[in-house]
């Protein structure tokens, strides 16, 4: 048994300490505000970010982050993208000993284009930083808590802590893959939400199936096409952390992404459609970190491309999709031209 804290009491941050508990770790959990960690404690549920779950008891929640670290090997952070320096910066002032931080969060920063396991290297020091752990792929929070069956993959430079990480969450609902590509790992899991934001835009225009399998599967290839030119691994793009993660996304009813995608497509405005999830909808600003990063790099993202100015832009929905269906006839094989017959 291991003490674990677990940093952000939201969807996924409760459901991963659900998996952490159920495997018999001292779970502490860390909510902000008082009053969840009270409902938490003493009914066993936290009713807004996952309604009608009964949560195990020995999950202890907290709003003191020092009393939630104390004595944990393990820090599994688990906020939105946007928060992780505040966290982290609040996180080494009460830090005092070693410990590996694992990640669940899909981002990727605006302005400096950092992955999430870039940023934790950089807010901590690396006298307290034993390793960095990446945890991803298809898992959406409602059926973890559930106990339905679900895949993920954990990734680190550090072989050994990745395989650490594979035993505290493994058991028979939530098998857990290893995968030394930090980078596709992470680059997967953030840029899958700017597409299942498209998804959800064309399904609220009305389209159908074969818009949203086109969508799925040029989604892939830009996102390969991103991921590679920035040191990935290609294969990974096509494990549960690159097409895994990118289906389910594009095609659950449990995705923020495209719910907020599908509610832009039936023409509410962004500001409402954020307000109306009460939850992180982190494909909007990975969708601007990526549109500047693939300017910066002069790396082709026609999808992303059109989501931006859909967001940032006042591009209507529609004339979205017809610019993506117009654009200037081409191969669908990355240098298929250059190929000899
Ligand atoms: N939900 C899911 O199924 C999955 C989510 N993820 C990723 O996990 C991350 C978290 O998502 P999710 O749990 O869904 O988000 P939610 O919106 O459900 O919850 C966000 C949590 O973060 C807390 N939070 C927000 N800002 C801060 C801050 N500045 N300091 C401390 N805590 C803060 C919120 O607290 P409060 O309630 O007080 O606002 C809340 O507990 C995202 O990157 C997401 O992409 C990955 C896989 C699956
Ligand atoms: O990453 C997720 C599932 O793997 C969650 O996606 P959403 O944030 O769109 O709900």
């Amino acid at each position: 048994m291991e003490n674990v804290a677990v940093l952000g009491a939201g969807s996924w941050g409760t459901a991963l300490a659900i998996v952490l508990a159920d495997n018999g770790h001292d779970v502490r959990l860390w909510g902000r505000r008082e009053e969840q960690v009270l409902e938490i404690n003493h009914e066993h549920t936290n009713e807004r970010y996952l309604p009608g779950v009964e949560l195990p008891a020995t999950i202890k929640a907290t709003a003191e982050l020092e009393e939630c670290i104390k004595g944990a090997d393990t820090i599994v952070l688990v906020t939105p993208t946007k928060a992780m320096r505040d966290v982290l910066g609040q996180l080494k002032n009460v830090l005092t000993s070693p410990v590996t931080i694992v990640h669940a969060s899909k981002g990727i920063e605006p302005g400096t284009y950092k992955r999430i396991s870039e940023i934790i290297e950089e807010e901590l020091p690396e006298s307290i930083l034993e390793a960095v752990v990446v945890l991803s792929g298809p898992s959406h929070a409602e059926e973890v808590s559930l106990r339905q069956p679900t895949t993920v993959t954990v990734s680190s430079e550090n072989n050994n802590a990745a395989e650490k990480i594979q035993d505290l969450f493994i058991n028979q609902n939530f098998r857990v893959y290893t995968n030394p590509d930090v980078i596709g790992v992470e680059l997967g899991g953030a840029l899958k939400n700017i597409i299942a934001l498209g998804a959800g835009l064309s399904d609220g225009l009305g389209y159908g199936d074969n818009a949203k399998a086109a969508l799925i599967t040029r989604g892939l290839a830009e996102i390969a096409r991103l991921g590679t030119h920035m040191g990935a691994n290609p294969l990974t793009f096509s494990g549960l952390t690159g097409i895994g993660d990118l289906i389910v996304t594009c095609t659950s009813v449990h995705s923020r992404n495209w719910r907020a995608g599908n509610m832009l497509g039936k023409g509410m405005a962004l500001d409402d459609v954020l307000e109306n999830m009460g939850m992180v909808v982190e494909g909007v600003r990975t969708t601007q970190a990526a549109y500047e990063l693939s300017k910066r790099e002069q790396v082709e993202m026609p999808i992303t491309q059109v989501l931006y100015d859909v967001l940032f832009n006042n591009k209507g929905a529609k004339q979205a999709v017809d610019d993506l269906m117009q654009r200037t006839r081409t191969h669908e094989v990355e240098d298929v031209s250059s190929l000899k017959s």
